[in-house]
């Protein structure tokens, strides 16, 4: 299927269902909220996990595979963390034509699933601190409107579940881990984020306090959270009774943390940085980085350009570069460059007479369009020099969108304005569950309510006397605030 039907900023739903499915990244499949997960994304999803995985190894990290199966009773232990998330849970009930003894849940998450076991586990401190990371799916039978990798019903993550002796161990792990989801969002997919706390009301109700990497999509005007460090405190090692002997011989609870990223990070980059010809890739989670291309000419030496291409990739690959070349006799180069483009390859390499004669190369990017003649001898140190320029070029030109799109407000009228100007509102907040409850319970309607998105890190200075937009009391601190996914 060459070319795209829609525009980006025209009909941003069905242009992101049309590039994820014209890149070859998605198929749809035929039960709602379930997608294919093709190799164009699959490699993506593993150039991710090859850089996350050797981070948490480095944080003494270990491999674990817990069952997808939990009983009812042991799911529903913990009251207050899976009250709301009850109408998700996805039961078995059956096997074959026999109706099973207790319906199992199939995991959403692992907390209850893991934790028997780190009861289990942990007796002395000898036994802390436990660090355990597994890489599979959940489900979650969601019934807001289904998006391919924004929101599905199984999804892929890596959750790490960790205990520890101390707070202290706890709170520094948790935001050593913010800072792996920070990387993987602007140093690899090249979408900026930023780092901050959940409120009470938007963090994880079993826990003690949330972090977030949050994005923030400008043709929606919405935020999206791209992965979450928790800290649990002491809440399920009490429920669970997770305890350890201290060195003086005393019984006392770990401290724990959970914490997750998902495919719905591969939907963010595409959102971000694709454009009317499809999706754009950043070079550092490209599966292929440069796509070789013969261009020939009718009574041109064809077996010269076709050797010039293969010492090309063979040169590329070489060193390092993950280079292919499109050697189907049945389509046309001009086919191919819009294929090679719809998928989002960031550099296109072609070879045609001219270039041969002169022992050069075509290079064309794919986010800027530009066109550059490299000499063959220049090929590789030239090939990487534009890799990392595509990379910093996606993430600026993000960052510089996101940030115009964010908007400082002091009243409420300000606010509901900038709401339906599609903002990343940045207000000051008396920090106020109730006054929380009352901003989305008055920004109610179809597009969905506003909420607070996080309270960030790098606090603007606040000063003496500010109010709270929505309240009025004394402002304690800036949150953003936005319509989210
Ligand atoms: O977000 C993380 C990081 C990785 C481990 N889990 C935590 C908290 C998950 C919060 N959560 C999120 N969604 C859920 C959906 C359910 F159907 C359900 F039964 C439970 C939950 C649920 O606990
Ligand atoms: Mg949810």
């Amino acid at each position: 299927k060459l070319g795209m039907a829609y525009k980006k900023d025209d009909n941003f739903g069905e242009w992101y269902s049309e590039v994820v499915v014209n890149s070859e990244m998605i198929e749809y499949y035929d039960i709602s909220g379930c997608y294919i997960l093709r190799p164009w994304a699959m490699e993506i999803w593993e150039l991710l996990k090859e850089f996350f995985d050797a981070e948490i190894k480095k944080l003494k990290l270990k491999p674990y595979y817990f069952p997808l199966f939990v009983t009812e009773n042991v799911l529903q232990k913990e009251k207050d963390h899976i009250e709301g998330f009850a109408p998700e849970v996805a039961w078995v009930t059956k096997s074959g034509k026999s109706e099973l003894e207790a319906p199992i849940a199939i995991r959403p998450t692992s907390e209850t699933v893991m934790y028997p076991y780190f009861s289990k586990w942990i007796r002395s401190h000898r036994d802390l601190p436990l660090r355990c990371n597994q890489w599979c799916n959940v489900v979650r039978w969601e019934f807001s409107n289904p998006t391919p990798f924004i929101r599905s019903r199984e999804f892929l993550w890596q959750e790490g579940h960790t205990a520890f002796a101390t707070k202290e161990e706890a709170d520094e792990e948790v935001l050593q881990i913010l800072e792996l989801y920070r990387r993987i969002y602007e140093e690899f997919l090249a979408v900026p984020v930023s780092k901050g706390r959940k409120s009470e009301m938007e963090k994880f109700a079993g826990g003690l306090y949330t972090t977030s990497v949050e994005a923030f999509i400008p043709n929606t005007g919405r935020g999206i959270q791209g992965a979450t460090s928790h800290c649990l405190g002491q809440n399920f090692a009490k429920m669970f009774d997770i305890t350890f002997e201290n060195e003086k011989g005393v019984r006392e609870m770990v401290w724990q943390n959970s914490w997750a990223y998902t495919t719905r990070s591969i939907g963010v980059m595409v959102m971000t940085h694709g454009d009317d010809k499809g999706l754009v890739l950043p070079p550092k989670v490209a599966p292929i980085q440069v796509i070789v291309i013969a261009v020939p000419y009718k009574d041109a030496d064809t077996t010269a350009i076709k050797g010039a291409c293969e010492s090309t990739v063979y040169t590329l690959n070489e060193s390092g570069i993950r280079a292919d070349q499109d050697t189907r006799e049945n389509y046309s180069p001009g086919w191919k460059y819009s294929h090679w483009e719809m998928k989002g390859v960031p550099l296109r390499i072609e070879i045609g007479p001219k270039d041969l004669a002169n022992k050069q190369v075509r290079i064309v990017r794919r986010d800027n369009g530009a066109k550059v003649d490299i000499p063959v001898t220049n090929l590789v140190e030239e090939v990487k020099v534009l890799l990392d320029e595509i990379q910093k070029n996606l993430f600026k030109t993000a960052q510089e969108k996101r940030d115009a799109c964010v908007q400082v407000i002091k009243t409420w009228d300000e606010f509901t304005t900038a709401l339906n100007n599609k903002r990343l509102i940045l207000a000051p907040w008396c920090d106020e569950e109730e006054v929380e409850k009352d901003v989305k319970a008055r920004t109610k309607g179809e597009l969905g309510a506003a909420k607070t998105l996080c309270t960030p890190f790098e606090q603007p200075e606040l000063p003496e006397g500010t109010l709270c937009f929505a309240s009025g009391k004394q402002a304690k601190k800036w949150s953003f605030w936005g319509r989210s996914y």
